[in-house]
């Protein structure tokens, strides 16, 4: 009879243990599987893309995906008249920043090709120096890149890169810029507006561009600055960009922000499968808001008078 009764005792405090044992790891599990590592922003899009914040991936996991891919990111930089100065900084910073470890492949755009600067570059990563020409408008310059994109994708890349970016040369890197930016289609948030609401944005408001946006439409304002993805959804958006700048050109229009108003009525139809936070393109000038937990990549100061042909 007693070895029963300590039978019991034994047993119940056993019993007692795993319960308290069993509810402790319930109010950690539900405390760290609800509680989002970054409550003070949004981190998805309507459309449930994801957006990419500082606390909002594992690097590690992210790596394991993507290293034992053995992909190739090509990387579009133009530095075409006086914005080869803008080279050294942004060569020397990416190196150190963007997409270690994996191979990157820059095409350099410029008219000055003798003013590239010499830069070492990281094992698995290369660069080629494509000659354009120049032209007496910053306007022209800027927009011109579609078509190059879409042009050198065509002829050069089709079997050589998996992903590319297409990236400001006006700008430098911070800190990391990784695998987590990879997607089909990938846009950024830019800086300026970001928080803003959507009948602020500067979108193309005149209806005689293809550009234009209607005040009652409009996702977010992307910068033309950061344009990333597949090869395959980069053509498509390059090609389109470019037909609608050409309809525009015939008609004697030019989009308020030149290609970055069409690339906003782009993705506006063809929503990114990836919106970057503006950790991925900060501006220099900018005041650091609360929610910036990392500049990763931003543009510099710079003097417009200075190193633009044009006003
Ligand atoms: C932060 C951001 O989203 N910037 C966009 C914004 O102004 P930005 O003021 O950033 O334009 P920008 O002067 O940097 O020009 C865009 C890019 O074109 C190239 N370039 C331009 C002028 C020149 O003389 N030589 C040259 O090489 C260079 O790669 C430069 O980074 O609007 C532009 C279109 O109007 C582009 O969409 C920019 O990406
Ligand atoms: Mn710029």
């Amino acid at each position: 009879m007693r070895k029963v009764t300590m039978r019991f005792g034994e047993n119940f405090y056993l019993f007692s243990i795993i319960v308290i044992v069993s509810l402790l790891g319930l109010v950690y599990l539900s405390f760290t599987s609800s509680k989002s590592s970054r409550p003070d922003v949004a981190t998805t899009t309507l459309w449930l893309a994801p957006i990419v914040w500082e606390g909002t991936f594992d690097q590690k996991l992210i790596d394991n995906i993507y290293k034992p891919r053995n992909i190739t990111v090509a990387t579009t930089v133009f530095a075409v008249g006086k914005y080869v100065r803008f080279l050294k900084d942004f060569l020397e910073s990416a190196e150190q920043h963007f997409m270690v470890g994996y191979r990157v492949h820059y095409y350099l755009f410029t008219d000055r090709p003798d003013e590239v600067p010499t830069v070492t570059l990281g094992e698995g990563r290369q660069l080629t120096v494509i000659k354009t020409e120049t032209s007496n408008r910053w306007q022209e310059i800027s927009l011109r890149r579609m078509e190059r994109i879409e042009k050198l994708i065509e002829k050069e890349l089709t079997g050589k890169a998996d992903y590319i970016f297409s990236l400001d040369v006006d700008s430098k890197f911070y800190a990391h810029w990784g695998a987590e930016s990879l997607g089909d289609l990938v846009g950024v948030l830019h800086a300026w507006y970001f928080g803003s609401s959507r009948n602020h944005f500067p979108y193309e408001r005149r209806p005689e561009s293809q550009a234009f946006i209607p005040f009652e439409e409009g996702d977010y304002y992307y910068g033309g600055a950061v344009i990333g993805g597949h090869l395959d959804e980069v053509h498509k958006l390059a090609k389109t960009c470019r037909m609608q700048l050409d309809v525009d050109r015939a008609n004697h229009i030019e989009a308020i922000w030149q290609e970055e108003s069409h690339l906003n009525k782009y993705f506006l139809y063809n929503k990114p499968s990836k919106a970057l936070s503006p950790e991925y393109l900060w501006d220099d000038t900018k005041w650091k808001r609360s929610y910036l937990k990392v500049v990763r990549f931003s543009q510099v100061v710079k003097n417009y008078a200075n190193i633009r042909p044009n006003p």
